[in-house]
């Protein structure tokens, strides 16, 4: 019998003013006297200051590291300064929560998310990205053991964060579509009840887009929710298929390739109106409802020149070759590259 560990979180709290509960939880997962706080420049104003606060007032013997890059650099000297203690605390937007996720993993201790963007699935996932010279390694890591999301925090962010994290659970659309075919064609295993989830939870999302767009606590409790489902159905498959296609192939390849690459949802965003062309599916649809949300739906949004998306386009079926998508295994000439990017009003 093949067994599996699917890794969820054990406590989720979303809500306004959410971070007060931290030392209650604390003391309900037992967490015993000290803790890292791994957090940035930003958000350790922003969030991390104040659960420091919180956390020294209930006797916590607290270490605050402060890192400005997600490499495997930082997450050795994470790992080194955490090594005593109890748990950690990943206070602030995907970065601080990948190196965070990969030191709590190391070390074998329990790992609290504080997002305090919902820019991305990676807030709840058991994935973590960390920088390398040839861009990124997505490496699977243990689930966060808890997520603190406090709406508050969440929607004061600048709004572009909150329309990022929308797009990337649309892409999920895209993620099943290539998933279900790489099942078909090459019998990559395949999960109904995470493909289900992925794609009920962005079919939600694409009903909410007046909510969204409001950027309110309301719509970033939307979008935090949105993120949680895809995150579980990430846990659930073992992987990342259901969130992660030919539509995330592109973004990798963008953040290679253009100088400046926009968010991880944006590009993500961008890619699935790309790739919905190609699998057939209703493209326009998934553009009207990132317009909606005021999502980038093509290059001059992104801030990202023309040729850089045909580049990307180009290089996508490489980025993680064995992970079989709609680009297939030699992917797209130069001219359907620009045939794509054209007639979906990209460039
Ligand atoms: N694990 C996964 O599955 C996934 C991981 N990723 C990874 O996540 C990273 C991108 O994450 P993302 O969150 O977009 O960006 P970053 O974590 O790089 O944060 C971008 C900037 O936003 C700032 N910031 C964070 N929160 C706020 C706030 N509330 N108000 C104002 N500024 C804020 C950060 O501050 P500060 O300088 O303090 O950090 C930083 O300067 C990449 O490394 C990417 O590879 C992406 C997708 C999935
Ligand atoms: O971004 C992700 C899901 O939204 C994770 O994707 P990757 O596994 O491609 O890094
Ligand atoms: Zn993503």
């Amino acid at each position: 019998m093949d067994f599996r560990n699917v890794q969820l979180p054990r406590e989720i709290h979303t809500g306004k003013g959410v971070l007060n509960e931290i030392p209650n939880l604390c003391e309900k997962l037992l967490i015993p006297d000290n803790i890292t706080i791994v957090t940035g420049p930003t958000t350790k104003k922003i969030a991390a200051d104040y659960v420091l606060d919180l956390l020294v007032d209930k006797g916590y013997n607290v270490n605050e590291i402060i890192i400005k890059e997600g490499t495997q650099d930082t997450v050795d000297k994470v790992i080194e300064e955490s090594k005593d203690s109890n748990a950690i605390f990943g206070i602030g937007g995907g970065r601080v929560i990948d190196v965070s996720k990969m030191a709590a993993t190391n070390n074998k201790i329990p790992l609290i998310s504080v997002p305090t963007t919902a820019a991305h699935d990676g807030i709840v996932s058991p994935r973590a990205s960390i920088k390398n010279k040839d861009g990124s390694v997505s490496l699977e890591v243990d689930a966060p053991f808890a997520l603190i999301a406090d709406s508050e925090i969440i929607s004061q962010a600048p709004y572009r964060f909150l329309a990022s994290g929308y797009a990337d659970i649309i892409s999920n659309l895209t993620a099943v579509e290539d998933w279900k075919l790489a099942n078909k064609l090459i019998n990559d295993p395949f999960s109904d009840s995470a493909a289900a989830l992925a794609t009920l939870t962005a079919h939600t999302l694409m009903d909410q887009a007046d909510v969204i767009r409001l950027g309110n606590c309301v719509s970033a409790e939307v979008v935090v929710k949105a993120l949680i489902s895809s995150g579980i159905a990430i846990s659930i498959a073992g992987n990342s298929r259901p969130a992660s296609g030919s539509e995330h192939k592109f973004s990798h390849a963008l953040d290679i390739i253009a100088p400046h690459p926009a968010l991880h949802g944006e590009q993500c965003g961008v890619g699935t109106i790309m790739m919905m062309y190609l699998q057939g599916g209703d493209w326009r649809c998934v553009r009207d409802a990132l317009i909606k949300v005021n999502a980038p739906v093509n290059a001059k949004e992104l801030g990202i020149d023309d040729e850089y998306i045909i580049q990307a386009l180009l290089k996508a079926h490489t980025i993680r070759h064995e992970r079989y998508t709609i680009l297939g295994d030699r992917g797209l000439t130069y001219e359907a590259a620009q045939n794509i990017a054209t007639k979906t009003k990209v460039i």
